[in-house]
C-alpha cells in the first residue's frame, strides 16, 4: 500500500521541545512541522515521517527547542556605548555621561551599525523578537527588516532636542512617517516610545494617547525606575508618575510600563484594573542600583510581566537567557520565596509574555500550531547541562548564551550552528572597533 504524505518547507527533529503551552508541557523526540514560515503540526518523532516529507531536515537530538525570546524593551545602538559608564545612578549615568555621549556621536551610521551588533549578540542568545527606543528608528527599522528578525520599533518622544529631532512635535512628526514606510513590513510593528514622565510634558503625553488609539498601536514607556523619579515629580506637582499617567489617560492594555522597581499597593490596581503591561529589566535595575520590581506581587495580581534587557550601556549584556534567570533569582530574594517564579514562569515572562506585551501573541511567544515559527534550539549536550534531570530547570537555571545553536524566525533560518546568516559577523566586529577608536580618541 503506498501512503502520500504532505511536503513541508522545514522538519526539526528535537530531543525535547519546551511549547510554552497553559498545560507546561516538555516533549521528548518530537518534531516540529513548519510551512509558509508557521508551525503546522507538533508529533512524536516516531510517527513524523508517515505524514510529512521536506528536503529541509534539520536533526537535533541532543537540543532542546523553545520558541523565540522576546526582548521587551531595549536601545538596540546602545552596543556601541557598552563600558562606556559604568557603576553610576542611573540619573548620573544619563545626564553626565550617556546624554552627552549621544549628543556627540549618535547619527544614522551609529544606529545603523549599533543595531546591528545588537542583533547579532541577541540571535546568538536565543532573542527572535525585540523591542527597540532609539534615535533614526527609521535607520534601525531598516536594518533589522534586513536582517529578518521580528521587533517592535517604538520611536522616541523628548522634549528636548537631540540629533533626530528638535521638539515633541518633531519627534512625533518624524516618527508618524514609519507607519507610512513600515506599517505593512509583516516582521515590525510601529509603537510610539514616550521616553519617560520626567522628560515629556502633558501636552504630546496627550496626543500619543489619542494617535495611539487611531493607529491602534502600543506605547512604551520608562516609569517608576527610581525612587529618585518619584521623589522629583511629588515635588513637582504632589503626585506619582502612574497617578499622572492615569490622570491624563495613558493607562491602558497598549501600555507597556517599563521598569517599575517602585510600586505600592494603589499602582498595583491602576495597573491591574487598566489591564498595563509591565516590562522587568532586572539586570539594568541591578547595575544602576535602580531597585527591586516585585514581579511575584504583581504576578499574583494578574499583571502581565515581560522581560527585557535595556540597553547594552546599562546591562552590559543583551541575554534574555541571563535575564530570565536573574529574574527569577530576583523574585525569590526580594519575596523571602523560593517558590516564587518557578522555571517555567519565568520562562514565559521571557516568551508568551513578551508577546502579549507587545500585543503579538497571536502570532508568536509559543510553539503552538498555527503560531510563526521563531524558535530558539540550545544544545543540552554541553558541558554547563550535565547531568540531564530536567530540561527547563536546566534551562532557566543554567544555560549559556553559548548553547544557543540555531534560530529561526518566521520559519526563516538565521542562526545555523552559531553562524548568523543575515548579518555580516566580520563586517559589524570591525565597524564596532572603528567606533571604539573615534570614541575613545575624543572623549
Ligand atoms: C529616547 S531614546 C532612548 C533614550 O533613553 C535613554 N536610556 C537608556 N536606558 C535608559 C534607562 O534605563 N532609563 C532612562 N533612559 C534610558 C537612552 O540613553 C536614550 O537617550
Ligand atoms: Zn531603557
Amino acid at each position: 500500500m503506498t501512503t502520500t504524505t504532505t511536503r513541508a518547507d522545514s522538519i526539526i527533529n528535537a530531543g525535547w521541545i519546551i511549547p510554552v503551552n497553559a498545560r507546561r508541557e516538555t516533549l521528548t523526540n518530537h518534531s516540529l512541522v513548519i510551512q509558509h514560515g508557521q508551525i503546522v503540526d507538533l508529533l512524536p518523532t516516531t510517527e513524523v515521517d508517515q505524514h510529512y516529507h521536506s528536503d529541509q531536515r534539520h536533526d537535533l537530538p541532543k537540543h532542546l527547542l523553545i520558541p523565540g525570546l522576546v526582548n521587551a524593551h531595549g536601545h538596540a545602538a546602545m552596543t556601541l556605548f557598552r563600558g562606556l559608564a559604568d557603576d553610576l545612578p542611573l540619573m548620573s549615568w544619563l545626564q553626565d555621561h550617556i546624554w552627552p555621549a549621544e549628543a556627540q556621536w549618535v547619527n544614522e551610521e551609529f544606529v545603523h551599525d549599533g543595531t546591528q551588533l545588537a542583533m547579532l549578540e541577541m540571535l546568538r542568545s536565543g532573542t527572535t523578537t525585540f523591542s527597540d527606543m532609539y534615535f533614526f528608528p527609521d535607520v534601525a527599522a531598516r536594518a533589522v527588516h534586513d536582517a529578518r528578525m521580528r521587533c517592535q520599533i517604538s520611536f522616541p518622544i523628548l522634549d528636548f532636542p537631540t540629533a533626530w529631532a528638535r521638539d515633541a512635535d518633531d519627534y512625533i512628526h518624524k516618527g508618524l512617517e514609519l507607519f507610512d514606510d513600515f506599517g505593512s513590513q509583516q516582521l515590525i510593528n510601529i509603537a510610539f516610545g514616550p521616553h519617560a514622565p520626567y522628560t515629556v510634558s502633558d501636552a504630546p503625553l496627550q496626543r500619543v494617547i489619542t494617535l495611539a488609539e487611531e493607529l491602534d498601536c502600543a506605547v512604551q514607556i520608562h516609569l517608576h525606575e527610581t525612587a529618585q523619579e518619584l521623589r522629583d515629580a511629588f515635588l513637582a506637582d504632589r503626585r506619582r508618575p502612574l497617578q499622572r499617567l492615569n490622570e491624563l489617560g495613558l493607562l491602558s492594555p497598549r501600555l507597556q510600563c517599563v521598569h517599575m522597581t517602585q510600586l505600592d499597593d494603589r499602582d498595583i490596581q491602576l495597573l491591574r484594573q487598566n489591564n498595563c503591561h509591565v516590562v522587568h529589566c532586572p539586570n539594568s535595575n541591578l547595575k544602576l542600583a535602580s531597585g527591586f520590581c516585585p514581579t511575584a506581587k504583581l504576578h499574583g495580581a494578574g499583571i502581565n510581566v515581560a522581560l527585557g534587557t535595556d540597553g547594552a550601556a546599562s546591562n552590559n549584556r543583551l541575554d534574555l537567557l541571563g535575564e530570565m534567570r536573574t529574574a527569577a533569582l530576583l523574585a525569590k530574594a526580594v519575596s523571602h520565596d523560593a517558590s516564587a517564579i518557578d522555571a517555567h514562569s519565568a520562562l514565559e515572562m521571557a516568551t508568551i509574555n513578551g508577546a502579549r506585551a507587545l500585543g503579538i501573541e497571536e502570532v508568536t511567544g509559543s510553539l503552538e500550531q498555527g503560531k510563526a515559527a521563531d524558535i530558539a534550539a540550545i544544545d543540552l549536550s554541553a558541558i554547563e547541562s550535565q547531568p540531564l534531570y530536567n530540561p527547563l530547570s536546566q534551562l532557566v537555571y543554567a544555560t549559556d548564551p553559548s548553547q544557543v545553536s540555531h534560530v529561526w524566525v518566521n520559519g526563516e533560518l538565521l542562526l545555523s550552528e552559531r553562524k548568523a546568516l543575515t548579518l555580516d559577523a566580520t563586517r559589524i566586529l570591525s565597524r564596532a572597533q572603528s567606533w571604539a577608536d573615534k570614541i575613545s580618541a575624543r572623549p
